[in-house]
């Protein structure tokens, strides 16, 4: 299987973002089954204020951009990991930040909703990040099978939260999906370190997808979509601009690494606080 990412600058619009998305799908060849994976607010971002919240809500009924994002994979034959939209909560006062994975026959296989919300404070125009404002967190993890391999779902920010790439690993996953919107100034910082530290320690595909670019409220996004083998290498990147990027994924790869270098079994922290011996 191949792995790709799609990197997008995506704006308020729906239809340009889908636009953008099959541009990108169109191009790719047909030889191998693929995995694409869409970066966090894929179809939606850079919106005002409640913006994404009025979406969930307007989407509540019909559900249309689910469905919309099932046609492109059966459309484009993909499996694909569709980043995030925001889904409304049974809390109509918030929406939650939702990856939703689609079969290359458009069915819904799993979904993972954001655990960790960024309330941060950055050094950018933004200053003060404030997610869980309108959204409300995820509670529970998720891998999925794709095409029989399990897929690990995290979103953006928790990508600084190292246990729960450990537990995806735990419960059998061998690629990690992480779709993104970094800011500019802590993508700068931290993005790319953090990725391959990812990919290090748990020995697994990491595939990041990023948004990229200044977005219509003015936030600045640090792009660099990245796949990452399970020996840290970085195997593709896209620094800036709109662009699909894709990967062998091989499992003989994994398995050596794996073999070779047995950090899962010699793990000493595996289930509970181990004191030293
Ligand atoms: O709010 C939206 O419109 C969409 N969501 C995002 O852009 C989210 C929450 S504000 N961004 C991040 O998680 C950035 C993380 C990051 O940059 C880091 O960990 O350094």
């Amino acid at each position: 299987m191949q792995l790709c990412a799609i990197q997008m600058s995506s704006n308020t619009s729906v239809e340009d973002n889908i636009a953008d998305i099959e541009l990108q799908l169109a191009s790719l060849e047909q030889a191998q089954q693929q995995l694409v994976l869409l970066p966090e607010c894929c179809l939606f971002f850079g919106g005002k204020d409640k913006a994404q919240l009025a979406l969930a809500r307007e989407n509540q009924a019909t559900n249309e951009l689910k469905g919309r994002l099932g046609k492109l994979a059966s459309k484009y034959n993909v499996f694909l990991v569709a980043g995030s939209i925001p889904v409304l909560s049974d809390q109509q006062e918030k929406f939650t930040n939702s990856c939703f994975v689609f079969s290359p026959e458009g069915t819904e296989l799993g979904g993972y909703d954001k655990i960790h919300l960024f309330d941060v404070a950055v050094q950018d125009s933004e200053k003060n990040y404030f997610e869980s404002r309108y959204a409300k967190a995820g509670d529970h993890i998720s891998v999925v099978k794709v095409n029989g391999i399990n897929v690990g779902l995290t979103i953006c920010y928790d990508l600084r939260f190292p246990e729960l790439f450990r537990q995806l690993c735990q419960q059998g996953a061998k690629i990690i999906t992480v779709p993104s919107a970094f800011t500019r100034v802590t993508g700068a910082a931290h993005w790319q370190t953090l990725l391959q530290a990812r990919a290090i320690e748990n020995q697994v595909y990491i595939v990041a997808a990023g948004q990229e670019g200044v977005h219509f409220n003015g936030r600045e996004t640090w792009g660099h979509s990245m796949i990452i083998s399970p020996w840290g290498e970085i195997l593709t990147q896209l620094d800036t601009g709109k662009g699909i990027i894709c990967a062998d994924y091989q499992e003989q790869e994994l398995d050596k690494v794996r073999k070779a270098m047995p950090v899962a079994t010699h793990n000493r922290f595996k289930n509970k606080l181990m004191s030293y011996e």
